[in-house]
């Protein structure tokens, strides 16, 4: 029994086989590839590997990927199927105005950072940082009710829009300063800055609304440069998303 994992975000998709379809389960192998190279899968790094018996995946860009991923497994016999972001699975209560719109990468990395925190001790407030090509910061309560969250842009975007916008901007990498003084310094800090400070506010929101401190989890490729600049304890785990999917899969498959 195997399962195959497959997260297609906006800027890569990373996919990750495991030896089977409940959590806790063994990772055999994982790669990722940006969305421009997706379709040399076949004859790349899943030629070789073990035959997937089942596969779940969620997918942010849009109906064209989605069907050059297909395209890649009709190397194996196994069904694509994809999580579409509804009013409650596993665990979880969807309080989107409109559930379907949530981005499924979303929804499904908030299932895993639910049962994350599950695992770990009794039930609590949650706020769920995913630091990728864009940001976003949920919220879910006590009772696994997702009460909303942020969008913002990731890092990269922030700064490449600032380089754009402006006429004398230009972006070599800086460090992170409490006080920078030159001009790449002030970029990186103040992109940094602003997702952190962002997520502090969420924490406040959460504080105030569900009257305990929520525990802070970050997931995402650029977790572990945020890290260090947040303005509260966050556990950094790998992949949420696989956690998520993992969790539904337990459940849709059995
Ligand atoms: N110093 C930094 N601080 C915060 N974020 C950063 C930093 N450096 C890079 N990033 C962000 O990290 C992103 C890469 O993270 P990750 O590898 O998770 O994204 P991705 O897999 O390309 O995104 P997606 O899942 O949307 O396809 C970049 O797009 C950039 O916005
Ligand atoms: C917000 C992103 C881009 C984050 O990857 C993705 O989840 C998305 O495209 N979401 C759809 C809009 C929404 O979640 O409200
Ligand atoms: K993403």
């Amino acid at each position: 029994m195997t399962f195959l994992a497959i997260d297609v975000g906006n800027t890569r998709l990373k996919w990750a086989l495991y030896d089977a379809h409940r959590p806790g389960a063994a990772l055999l192998a994982h790669g990722a590839e940006f969305l421009d190279h997706i379709d040399r899968l076949a004859e790349g790094s899943w030629a070789q590997l073990p035959v997937p018996t089942k596969m779940l995946g969620c997918v942010v860009a849009g109906d064209a990927v989605k069907r050059r991923v297909q395209d890649q497994m009709e190397l194996w016999d196994v069904p694509a199927q994809w999580v579409v972001s509804s009013a409650q699975e596993a665990g979880v209560v969807n309080g989107y105005d409109y559930p379907s719109r949530l981005g499924s990468d979303r929804w499904v990395a908030m299932i895993g950072a639910r049962h994350h925190v599950l695992a770990k001790g009794p039930a609590r407030p949650i706020v769920v940082v995913m630091v990728g090509t864009a940001v976003t910061v949920e919220c879910i309560d006590t009772d696994g009710r997702f009460l909303g969250g942020l969008i913002l842009p990731g890092h990269g975007i922030m700064l490449r829009a600032l380089e754009a916008g402006t006429a004398g901007l230009h972006v070599p990498t800086g460090e992170v300063r409490l006080f920078p003084t030159n001009t790449s310094d002030a970029l990186t800090s103040g992109g940094t800055y602003a997702i952190a400070g962002a997520v502090e506010r969420m924490v406040q929101h959460v504080i105030a609304h569900c009257g305990a401190e929520p525990a802070c989890v970050m997931t995402g490729g650029a977790g572990w440069k945020m890290a260090p600049s947040m303005t509260r304890p966050f556990e950094l785990v790998d992949n949420l998303i696989f956690d998520g999917l993992l969790e539904i899969a337990a459940r849709r498959f059995g």
